[in-house]
């Protein structure tokens, strides 16, 4: 099993990563403070991982309650928030009651909502079962749900207790929502880690294959890097804004075309591809560094072409990002391949690369 911590002073955490982990639930029980708990899962997942959870978890004497919610993007609602409060007032769960998320980014996201706030925060902790949900959703405590004028905008920031990362729940996963959790896995590359970025370029064949060895190293790698750059900068009041990296543009397509139109993972990496036109056009990577980009996203089976949703839809939408800083919006740009940071984009910037980088209109 790989461990990796989340040292923040008020909360830390484990990351445990390993197949068959699901049924462990020694990992699980010494966080109860009362041996209850709530599993919140979805229509898709829970008929393929909850009962094992929950037999292993009642065969230790713990009470448990499931709330399966529908499933996807469009769904990441404040109606399907209510559903989870709903459950939980319904089956009388007390403040020492756990929430379990066990599901991808969207189940992670809403239930540690729900955790935040209800009866003003119970314990929660993350089972996360897609590779994007291992690398990236379920480590850091951003929890939210979406809007229909931006994404994740109404939310907290709220740690789990504990991570616990089956890696043998992936064998399940659709490929096209492997490739999602690989956009994530890119962006560390990108942010501050040439030497990943390059195994990347190396191992994107195995990884795609989705050999053991290499799945296991490409996420532990994952949570080490954001676990280091969320434990330096826990509420985003700096440094963390990098992990948001695609993710300007990136959300602007997935609110412009609807929220699941895209997927996360696929919005983020044609997102890095208008980032890494950006930062060309300001002379900052070189025609080469863009194409070895481009190059790996396309064999991570992601799109690398933008929706064309038109430069003003995309200023407007971009509008509402959560870094926008009086009125002016904020991007992470890459001074070099495997280093990025946080900067502006004068208008025409924005429109030279939303012209190379989305599709014909
Ligand atoms: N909090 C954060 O730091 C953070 C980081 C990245 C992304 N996110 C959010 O995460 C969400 C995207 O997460 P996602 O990509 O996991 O999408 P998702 O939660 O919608 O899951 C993707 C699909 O896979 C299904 N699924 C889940 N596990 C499965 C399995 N093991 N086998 C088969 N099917 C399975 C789901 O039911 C769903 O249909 C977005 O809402 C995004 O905003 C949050
Ligand atoms: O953890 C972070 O910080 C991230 O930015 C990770 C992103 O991959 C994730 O999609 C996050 O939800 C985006 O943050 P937001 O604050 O822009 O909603
Ligand atoms: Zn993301």
């Amino acid at each position: 099993m790989r461990l990796v911590k989340l040292d923040l002073d008020h909360a830390p955490y484990d990351i445990l990563i390993a197949r068959d982990l699901l049924t462990q639930v020694q990992h699980i029980l010494p966080l109860l403070p009362q041996k209850r708990v709530a599993i919140v899962t979805n229509e898709t997942v829970a008929p393929l991982y909850l009962p094992q959870l929950q037999v292993a978890l009642e065969a230790n004497g713990v009470q448990v309650q499931a709330i399966v919610l529908p499933d996807g993007e469009k769904y990441k609602t404040w109606e399907t928030l209510n559903l989870i409060f709903d459950g939980l007032l319904g089956a009388r769960a007390e403040r020492k009651t756990t929430l379990i998320a066990l599901g991808g980014g969207v189940i992670g996201d809403m239930t540690g909502f729900a955790a935040a706030v209800y009866q003003r925060g119970v314990p929660f902790i993350q089972i996360p079962t897609t590779l994007l949900a291992q690398v990236d959703s379920s480590v850091g405590g951003k929890t939210a749900i979406n809007h229909p004028l931006g994404k994740n905008m109404i939310g907290s920031f709220y740690q789990p207790k504990l991570v616990l990362a089956d890696l043998s729940t992936l064998d399940t996963l659709p490929p096209r929502e492997f490739s999602a959790g690989l956009a994530e896995i890119i962006k560390y590359g990108l942010i501050d880690d040439l030497a990943f970025f390059e195994w990347l370029e190396a191992n994107i064949d195995v990884l795609m294959a989705r050999d053991t060895d290499a799945l296991a190293h490409a996420v532990e790698h994952s949570c080490q890097n954001k676990a280091r750059i969320v434990a330096a900068d826990e509420k985003e009041h700096g440094q963390r804004a990098l992990l948001n990296l695609g993710h300007t543009f990136g959300h602007a397509i997935e609110a412009g075309l609807g929220y699941g139109a895209w997927l996360h993972g696929e919005a983020v990496a044609a997102g890095m591809v208008l980032a890494a036109l950006a930062s060309k056009e300001l002379g900052q990577i070189s025609a080469t560094d863009l194409e070895r980009i481009t190059a790996l996203i396309a064999k991570a089976g992601l799109p690398t072409v933008s929706p064309a949703l038109g430069a003003e839809r995309y200023l407007d939408l971009m509008a509402q990002d959560k870094k926008v800083d009086a009125g002016k919006i904020k991007f992470i740009l890459m001074r070099r391949l495997g280093e990025s940071y946080i900067g502006e984009l004068t208008v025409p910037v924005i429109q030279a690369a939303l012209t190379a980088g989305c599709a014909a209109a």
